[in-house]
């Protein structure tokens, strides 16, 4: 393996990551990084926690030194929290620079932002949402200076999941000059590798880390066949059992939508286990602050959506637990890639129910890696199921009277705006579009009424022709 001064790495820039313990490259940094100190555009698909992000701060911080010029490098990536990370390393590495970044994120104050961006940082980290929002508004900054576009967790910005990016992309790249170099980096990029070289132009260099297996070898990955109403009883017998055995130990729980995990918050806090949340329903400065009391060990166990599935980088966690089995073999890989990060050991718990396994076969199909049963005595789940069940059933009565599902809905007229549409507009749109259906298949109705109608008119018309020529033909037959 060769060291960081054997890949064209600056002196400053080695003694920068040695005081972070960062020593000896990792393979993808080691291979990538050559290529783009040469200025070459990059593809790099690595496993999870495998060092990815230095792979790209660090050859962007050596040029910056070079030709510190106007905004320098644009960093997109798609969660909020995985804005402020990156923005973090490159600042800490940066520091001998005086790097001057800029996080350009939803929920936070949009003037304070716009301000910053007009005294040209050397790096903007953004989500694409508010930077397209901030490009459309605004014309007191420029990116067309931009050397780097870096694209984190590139796939999923070029998906469209329940967040559809591609929109906001499009005013991004249209504020971009052509001539700079792209950088993008994911563990699982290999579905989207046509769409995202269309992104490069200067002959991208890909470099995939080869490997039978797609999750690392550190990882024990494990699952529990339970059926949906004995998974709580399951998730507080883990939970118990962490907590007797380890003095040290923090776990990540993924749920699948943002009540969920308010629940279950609401339930392992009644256990008296020290739990925090991160979802989307959450205001973005509580989301900053749970996250931080979670990195900083105050809390032990966050219960968090997918938001916090990719690129969370916090290394105290030993242990993931999927409350619900993931319906993509990709989104398990970014999950359960929150432990067993940088070369620790780490754990991966999957629920699975009765209607779940074809998705564990997907999974493991996908992953070139088998899921192994995880052990529980039975009888001890059976012992506290019911004190469980019951105290579920009390948390969901207490957050139905606390208006969450009406929350929901201010949320989603929340999102129209942000997107840039009139709620009440929309809904008028909907009912509008409802009117037009009912009028349509009214006037279909009808039509068909008519035609039924004319039709049977015909038929009589005929009948009385028929019967008036036989007629007609019988009073001939009579006069002969
Ligand atoms: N060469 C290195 N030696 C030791 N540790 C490293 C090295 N490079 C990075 N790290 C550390 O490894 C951890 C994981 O790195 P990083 O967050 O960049 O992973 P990643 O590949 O981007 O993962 P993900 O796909 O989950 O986003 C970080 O804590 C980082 O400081």
């Amino acid at each position: 393996m060769s060291d960081f001064s054997s890949l064209g790495l600056a002196d400053w820039l080695i003694k920068q990551c040695k005081q972070l313990g960062i020593n000896k490259p990792t393979p993808v940094q080691e291979n990538c990084m050559p290529p783009i100190l040469e200025g070459r555009d990059c593809l790099g698909c690595a496993k999870t926690g495998s060092g990815k992000t230095a792979a790209f701060v660090l050859p962007v911080l050596q040029k910056l030194s070079q030709d510190p010029y106007g905004i320098f490098c644009l960093v997109l990536t798609p969660t909020r929290e995985l804005a402020y990370q990156i923005a973090e390393q490159f600042r800490v590495i940066g520091k001998p620079l005086g790097l001057r970044d800029c996080i350009v994120v939803g929920g936070m104050d949009m003037v304070t932002q716009s301000l910053e961006l007009s005294r040209q940082p050397h790096v903007v980290v953004a989500t694409p949402g508010r930077l397209a929002d901030h490009i459309r508004s605004s014309n007191t900054f420029s990116l067309k200076m931009i050397q780097f576009l870096i694209m984190d967790e590139a796939d999923r910005l070029l998906e469209q999941g329940c967040t559809d990016f591609t929109k906001d992309l499009e005013v991004i790249l249209g504020a971009l000059p052509a001539k700079r170099q792209t950088l993008l980096f994911s563990a699982t990029l290999t579905d989207t590798l046509q769409e995202l070289q269309s992104l490069t132009m200067n002959k991208p260099f890909f470099w995939e880390s080869k490997s039978e297996t797609r999750t690392v070898e550190e990882l024990d990955q494990r699952y529990i066949l339970a059926p949906e109403k004995i998974k709580d009883a399951y998730l507080v017998h883990l939970i118990q059992n962490f907590t007797d055995q380890h003095s040290d130990w923090s776990i990540i729980i993924f749920c699948k939508t943002c009540k969920d995990c308010q629940i279950l918050t609401m339930m392992l806090r009644k256990f008296n286990f020290p739990t925090i949340s991160l979802h989307s329903m959450m205001k973005q400065k509580v989301r900053f602050a749970n996250l931080s009391k979670f990195k900083a060990s105050v809390y032990k166990i966050l219960i968090a959506t997918d938001v916090a599935s990719r690129g969370l980088d916090i290394p105290t966690v030993q242990v993931v637990i999927n409350h619900n089995t993931p319906g993509l073999p990709k989104i398990y890989i970014h999950r359960v890639g929150r432990t067993a990060r940088a070369g620790r050991n780490g754990v991966s718990i999957t629920m699975v129910t009765q209607y779940d396994i074809h998705l564990v076969h997907a999974i493991e199909e996908q992953t070139q890696s088998k899921l192994k049963e995880y052990e529980v005595e039975e009888k001890d789940v059976l012992k506290i199921l019911t004190q469980v069940n019951v105290t579920r059933r009390e948390c969901e009565i207490r957050l139905e009277a606390t208006d969450f599902d009406e929350k929901k809905e201010v949320h989603k007229r929340k999102q129209l705006i942000l997107e840039g549409k009139d709620p009440e507009m929309e809904a008028k749109r909907k009912a509008e579009l409802e009117k037009i259906k009912k009028h349509k298949k009214k006037f279909k109705e009808r039509v068909q009424e008519s035609v039924l109608q004319q039709q049977a008119e015909q038929r009589q018309r005929s009948l009385l022709k028929k019967k008036r020529r036989l007629e007609q033909k019988k009073a001939k037959l009579e006069a002969k």
